[in-house]
């Protein structure tokens, strides 16, 4: 099913204040508008329409960052933006349509699906929140009476429709409705209504920034813990019949010196965990003024590092290392190594690459004075 989200953003914003429209403004370090287009992008929702005001100068420039989107003009009313967005969007084949507010950035993706998933056995359906405080009505200041308010249900958005129907219906529509549920009731849809959410509000006065951003701000906290970390290490090349790199020993006519087996490559590896995590380098965990690190296997460093990532709930997500040298030649155990490094740090192979240069004969490595290392790792917290 060919799936668009027509988002309507040539509003005037007059309830809301503050000379630039609403959809325009920061919230949360960002824009509304921003914070709109990204939650239907991460829904993985395809085509993307911004209807906007074609005489609004800043409207057009506010854009830019955007070059995937599709635009269209807006009009004088709501349901007249709705109503050129629809026709622009005919030109692309579209089979199914979510209409959004850009004045609500806090949509969810579970509201999103919902809507989504109802339009696979109903031409049209909306999130709706049953109204939950008793309802008055008044007149001059005092309560006149109580609303039964069981059927009683606040409209969000998006609002979802298989799309000639509503196309259809706002074109038969005299263009005053205050949202699409209402012209395509008109035109004899079934509306079907899904879950709304208390936070998918719109923005429509001063103090709903505020929410937003505090609902915003709340929902970022769950975004994942992403650490990235470098490390780098250099050993000298002294007497030996081999070297000792990414797990793997590797023979050549000279050793690397160093306080333990040297393995330069485990070593940058090592530091990019710890790196990550700002938890210092090897010599902090492992001084080489104490004798019982002399010659110790490097992987003693490489299993300290991963357990303390795992027991700060850390999941390693990739690691990539740079072996810098002449010789030996990398190329022919890179597999080996990578093999042996993913099972000591007990993770996927293929999260895991090593892979060598030369410096062009330049420098201490050019010289074949000793091996660099770099490597990065990312580490995710949920
Ligand atoms: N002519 C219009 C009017 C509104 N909208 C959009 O419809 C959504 C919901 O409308 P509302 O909150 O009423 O926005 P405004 O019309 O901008 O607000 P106000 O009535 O306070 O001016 C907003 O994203 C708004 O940009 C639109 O695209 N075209
Ligand atoms: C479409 C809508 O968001 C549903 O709640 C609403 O109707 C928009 O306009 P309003 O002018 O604030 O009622």
């Amino acid at each position: 099913m060919t799936l668009a989200v027509l988002i309507v953003a040539a509003g005037k914003g007059t309830r809301a204040g503050g000379g630039l429209a609403k959809q325009w403004r920061p919230l949360a370090g960002r824009r509304v508008i921003d914070w709109t287009i990204e939650a239907f992008q991460r829904a993985g929702c395809g085509t993307i329409m911004v209807v906007r005001d074609p005489d609004n100068e800043h409207a057009i420039e506010a854009l830019a960052p955007y070059p995937e989107l599709l635009l269209a003009d807006g009009g004088p009313s709501r349901s007249e933006s709705v109503r050129n967005g629809l026709i622009a969007l005919q030109e692309i084949g579209v089979e199914r349509v979510l209409i959004h507010d850009a004045a609500r950035p806090c949509v969810c993706p579970q509201v999103i699906q919902q809507v989504l998933d109802a339009l696979d056995d109903t031409p049209a359906a909306a999130p709706g929140l049953a109204v939950t405080d008793a309802l008055w009505t008044g007149a001059d200041g005092h309560v006149t009476g109580t609303q039964d308010r069981s059927a009683l249900f606040a409209a969000q958005t998006p609002q979802g429709f298989h799309f000639d129907a509503i196309l259809a219906a706002h074109m038969r529509h005299d263009g005053t409705a205050a949202d699409d549920v209402e012209v395509a009731r008109q035109a004899g849809l079934a509306v079907r209504i899904t879950p709304g959410d208390v936070n998918n509000i719109k923005i429509t006065r001063p103090e709903d920034f505020s929410r937003a951003e505090h609902i915003l701000r709340s929902t970022m906290d769950n975004i994942p813990d992403i650490r990235l970390g470098n490390g780098y290490d250099v050993h000298r090349f002294g007497p030996g019949d081999h070297v000792m790199l990414c797990g793997v020993q590797v023979p050549h006519e000279r050793g690397l010196q160093g306080h333990s087996d040297a393995d330069v490559g485990m070593h940058a590896v090592t530091d990019a965990l710890y790196g990550a995590m700002a938890e210092g380098d090897i010599g902090h965990h492992f001084p080489p003024s104490d004798p019982q690190w002399k010659g110790a296997a490097s992987d003693i460093f490489l299993r300290h590092a991963v357990e303390l990532a795992r027991s700060k709930g850390f999941t390693i997500n990739n690691v990539d290392c740079t072996l810098v040298c002449e010789y030996p030649k990398v190329g022919p155990h890179a597999e080996a190594m990578r093999a042996r490094m993913a099972e000591i740090m007990g993770m996927d192979m293929g999260r895991l690459s090593i892979k060598a240069t030369t410096s062009e004969r330049l420098g201490f490595t050019g010289r074949k004075e000793g091996i660099a290392a770099l490597a990065t790792a990312t580490l995710v917290r949920a």
